[in-house]
């Protein structure tokens, strides 16, 4: 469903990413992976066209290209994106900040729903009235996780959804996109550590200063464990 081919992207004038290839088939969990710095959010920023420009090589979902469009015309294809950052809305509730997205029917019967996202997210519908703002780290990243389901996409991409998250906080972020999976929906997954490789990803890309430098099965990843020790912050 989404191919990316020969990326070549920009911050202005400076090149962050020369050279970058990935696909993400229907129904499967992909972990891009890689040290800070290399290109991962960049990578995610070009597919949904925010903040960065592609200057060259192809980025096709469903085989039209996103490429010059604005970001919420990518969206509203069926691409949701959990930037690293988060993006709640921290002077409103929960339920305020569930309400923002404009809701997309999928035609596929299954829509999100508010009390659906409630019931992958526990903590979440117990903190309905509290503002986002006071919520943990973790919950936060269930909030901006669970906004962007409401638009029912086909393909979520998550940056580094356990970036400082306690481990047990990490491992309900990691319990829910296993029941995503579950439930058909592809993601691109950016990571610094096994966690989720080992949890539910079908294959692995490793970025490397910009470029793609592995691409295979999870399986073919950890039989190297030398591209593990090599590229990933996190064993
Ligand atoms: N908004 C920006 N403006 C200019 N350069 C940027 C911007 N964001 C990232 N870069 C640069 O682009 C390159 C790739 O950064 P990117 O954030 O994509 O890496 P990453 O693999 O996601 O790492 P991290 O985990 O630190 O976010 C780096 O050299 C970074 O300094």
């Amino acid at each position: 469903m989404l191919r990316i081919a020969g990326l070549h992207a920009a911050y202005g004038h400076a090149l962050a990413l020369h050279g970058v290839d990935l696909e993400v088939d229907e129904a499967e969990v992909v972990c891009l992976v890689g040290r800070n710095g290399v290109g991962k959010s960049s990578t995610m920023r070009a597919i949904v066209q925010d903040l960065i420009r592609v200057t060259g090589g192809t980025v096709e979902y469903d085989g039209r290209s996103l490429v010059g469009l604005a970001p919420e015309r990518v969206i509203r294809r069926g691409i949701g994106y959990v930037p690293e950052d988060r993006r709640v809305f921290a002077s409103m509730t929960v339920l305020e900040n569930l309400r923002v997205p404009a809701p997309k029917p999928s035609g596929r019967g299954d829509d999100w729903t508010i009390e659906r996202v409630f019931e992958l997210f526990a903590p979440l519908s117990e903190y309905r009235h509290r503002k986002a703002g006071v919520l943990s780290g973790g919950e936060q990243q269930m909030l901006s996780i669970a906004r962007s389901l409401l638009t029912n996409p086909r393909l979520l991409l998550l940056d580094e959804p356990h970036e400082g998250l306690a481990p047990k906080v990490a491992d309900e972020v990691v319990g829910a996109i296993v029941e995503l999976k579950r439930r058909g929906v592809s993601m691109l997954i950016a990571e610094q550590s096994l966690r989720t490789i080992r949890a539910c990803a079908d294959r692995v890309y490793v970025i490397d200063r910009g470029t793609t430098v592995f691409g295979g099965s999870a399986a073919a990843f950890e039989a190297d464990p030398e591209l593990a020790r090599k590229y990933l912050t996190v064993q």
